[in-house]
């Protein structure tokens, strides 16, 4: 089996009382979607936050190849090839879809980029993103501002501004949310070809998407992952119907 990209091992966050995150455990390796399901209040907003460094654990470790981040901060495990998509769009609306993925590509360059050319025709950033933006079915909208994209666009490009920094594993927290049938079976299979090129932690309540694209889903319920398996591990299961999928 190979090895894990990413690894959690026994991960425990409490806020006060509430066991937010209860020894949690589980592992994404390449070449595969890996889904994390969960009713509102679970606790998986808490588990990305520790994944991508801005909470810290109590107990329990983050491992990216095989390396312990768990006391690194957000940049540190970025440069380390995690990257990810978030729940609110953090886009600038007036500028070009291919400028948003240049600010990308540049934020990983970092200093390299001053007083070199002027940004917007550097071919250092504009063919990486260019490159993200085909990967995600955007290569035509490139030169269309963000605010006039669809809703279905934005998540694409949201999920290609985290390409452009070339990750080695990709979290993406609810990228189907507010599209509509249409939209999520588009980035469903948008995100059916990325898998073989970089693993996904998927959190998402899309469940038809969920389904047609994770080899493996874990069920988080109160903060503890009641259920792993594939999918039809996972439909059948009695305590997941009762506790999130319902009959
Ligand atoms: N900073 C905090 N202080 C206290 N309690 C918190 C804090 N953050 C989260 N919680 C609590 O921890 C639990 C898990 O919350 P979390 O937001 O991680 O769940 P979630 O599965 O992401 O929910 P949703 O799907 O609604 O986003 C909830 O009971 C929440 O109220």
């Amino acid at each position: 089996m190979p090895e894990a990209v990413l690894a959690l091992e026994g991960l425990h966050k409490r806020f006060g009382a509430l066991a937010a995150t209860d020894d949690v455990s589980l592992t994404l390796r390449p070449g595969e979607i890996h889904a994390l399901i969960g009713p509102n209040g679970a606790g998986k907003s808490t588990l990305i936050a520790q994944i991508a460094g801005s909470l810290r654990p109590d107990a329990g470790r983050v491992l990216l190849g095989g390396v312990d981040v768990t006391g690194e901060s957000v940049a540190a495990r970025a440069r380390r090839g995690l990257g990810r998509s978030f729940q609110v769009s953090s886009l600038a609306e007036p500028l070009p879809a291919i400028r948003n993925v240049m600010i990308a590509v540049q934020a990983l360059a970092g200093h390299s980029f001053r007083f070199w050319k002027p940004v917007a025709r550097d071919p250092r950033l504009v063919e990486p993103a260019m490159a993200a933006l085909e990967r995600m079915g955007l290569g035509h909208r490139a030169a269309t501002p963000v605010a006039e994209l669809s809703h279905g666009e934005r998540r694409a490009l949201e999920v290609a501004c985290a390409l452009a920094l070339r990750p080695r594993v990709l979290l993406l927290d609810e990228p189907m949310a507010g599209l509509g049938p249409e939209g999520s079976a588009h980035l469903t299979e948008l995100l059916e070809r990325l898998k073989a090129e970089v693993p996904i932690l998927l959190i998402e309540h899309d469940m038809e998407a969920v389904f047609r694209l994770a080899e493996r889903i874990s069920v988080l319920v109160a903060g503890r992952i009641i259920a792993h398996g594939d999918g039809d591990t996972i439909r059948r299961d009695p305590q997941v119907r009762d506790a999130y999928l319902g009959d």
